[in-house]
């Protein structure tokens, strides 16, 4: 009997080989997308480690949409200057790709998933080995939940040399172990060893920090610091995305893997999105915790919104967004003041910015605007950025730096890598930051750099 669906993809195999041949090229990306039937997003995931190949995930922080990548078809990597490398190598390889895709939902089709380091400049350590300055993969094999809708893209790069009846059993194959439902949660993760690390140091560069803001123009620098981990035995990541959907409201989660080592957070924080031209952005900084009843939480909530120095943090970010959006977007829309976002451990200001994308400009233009916002960075850009550079201990790597998903449709959405850890197989290592400015003192800084790590603690056999 034949079977339609690889007939379908047989023949778009077949004209993909013929076209390299005539064409006299050595490969190209050919994409195809398919509804189907009902998937958990992290089951999926899951198999993607039975499946052998690096996994990459997304949800959205409203949690209708996922995007859940296993393989890679192609990467893209840059050094020196990920945004540049990056927009001109996703754009061509888009110039020559086939998508067959009759749905225009975003996130179907080709998309590239990724992150890229805090700050280029600033000397790597072996910490981060794995993971380059910038590295968006296109997976091999995606689903993509919008809503109600599940969706699979199978991205292959062919060659001219290809034998399509081998590529369609890999894809058969695989295919058959993605979809079936598969769910092993990691009964218990225990911490053996917990170690905070230059704790006094970072006390001392906070004060350093407002020093510089005393006596220099800067007025904010974003400071933060790292907590490895060791376990009892390897933490599965299936199993730490699970437990940070059950505990992290308002949050994205997000996972990106390197061999033994996975990138993973729950961030409440994002950087753009873009959907059919409409962009929205976020403001978020000021951090007070939340109380033990509705009452006591209601009065830390309105102190927060009143608190001169969590104002001021907050409005480097407002201020910043502004002037770099109003360039970007035509109906720029920003209220004049910040509501409460509140989180399961912690509360923060946060003003919402909405805007109309200009033409001519993509969601990687913006990110390069934007990246770091005073809410990671500092103010201003440059010289916040050169005192993180010097003076901050720790490797950030790609913590605090945009990480989302782009397609090629011109949709995607960043958020900005907080509340996460670098997961390498029985250690990790978390990661911290607060926004100093003129009146921090550095043992409430460190308090607050104390709730911000407890999203991924919490998850990874910590106390909450
Ligand atoms: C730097 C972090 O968070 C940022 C700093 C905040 C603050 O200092 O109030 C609040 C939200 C984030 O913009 C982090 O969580 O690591
Ligand atoms: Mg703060």
């Amino acid at each position: 009997m034949i079977d339609l669906k690889n007939e379908h993809i047989r023949k778009v195999l077949e004209k993909s080989i013929n076209d390299l041949i005539e064409n006299n090229k050595e490969s190209q990306l050919v994409s195809i997308t398919k509804k189907i039937d009902n998937i958990e997003a992290i089951s999926f995931f899951n198999k993607g480690k039975a499946v052998g190949q690096a996994r990459a995930f997304w949800m959205s922080a409203s949690k209708d949409f996922y995007l859940v990548g296993i393989g890679s078809a192609l990467e893209i990597k840059a050094d020196t200057n990920p945004f540049d490398e990056t927009k001109r190598k996703w754009e061509s390889l888009l110039k020559d790709a086939p998508v067959h895709n009759p749905y225009s939902v975003p996130g179907t089709g080709i998309v590239a998933l990724g992150g890229m380091a805090f700050d280029p400049l600033k000397a790597s350590t072996k910490l981060w080995e794995h993971f380059d300055t910038s590295q968006f993969r296109i997976p091999k094999f995606m689903l993509t939940i919008d809503k109600e809708d599940y969706y699979y893209t199978i991205n292959w790069h062919v060659t001219r040399h290809d034998k399509v009846e081998d590529i369609i059993i890999e894809m058969t194959e695989t295919e058959e172990l993605l979809l079936t439902e598969y769910n092993n949660e990691q009964e218990s993760l225990s911490i053996i060893e917990k170690q905070e690390i230059g704790v006094e140091k970072w006390k001392q560069t906070v004060k350093r920090a407002t020093d510089e803001i005393k006596y220099s123009d800067v007025e904010k620098i974003v400071l933060a610091r790292e907590m490895r981990l060791t376990f009892d035995q390897k933490a599965d990541i299936g199993s730490v995305l699970h437990r940070l959907y059950e505990t992290q409201p308002n949050s994205y989660l997000f996972a990106f893997e390197q061999g033994d080592n996975c990138f993973v957070g729950a961030t409440p924080e994002r950087l753009v999105k873009l959907e059919e031209k409409l962009l929205f952005s976020t403001c978020l900084a000021g951090t007070a915790p939340r109380g033990n009843s509705l009452k006591e939480d209601e009065k830390i909530a309105s102190e927060l919104l009143h608190d001169d120095k969590n104002r001021e943090e907050h409005e480097f970010v407002v201020q910043m967004i502004k002037a770099a959006m109003e360039d970007y977007c035509i109906d720029l829309r920003i209220p004049a003041e910040p509501v409460i976002y509140p989180l399961r451990n912690l509360q923060h200001l946060y003003t919402p910015v909405t805007g109309k994308l200009k033409n001519g400009y993509s969601i990687f233009d913006v990110i390069e605007k934007l990246h770091p916002t005073p809410a990671l960075g500092g103010t201003p850009k440059e010289a916040s950025l050169a005192f993180i550079r010097e003076n901050e201990l720790l490797d950030r790597g790609w913590y605090g730096a945009p990480f989302g998903w782009m397609d090629n449709k011109e949709n995607g959405e960043f958020a900005v890598a907080i509340r996460s850890a670098l997961i390498q197989g029985d250690e990790a290592s978390l990661f911290a930051g607060c926004g100093v400015v003129k009146d921090s003192d550095p043992e409430s800084e460190f308090e607050e750099t104390n709730i911000k790590f407890l999203p991924m603690l919490s998850v990874l056999g910590g106390q909450d």
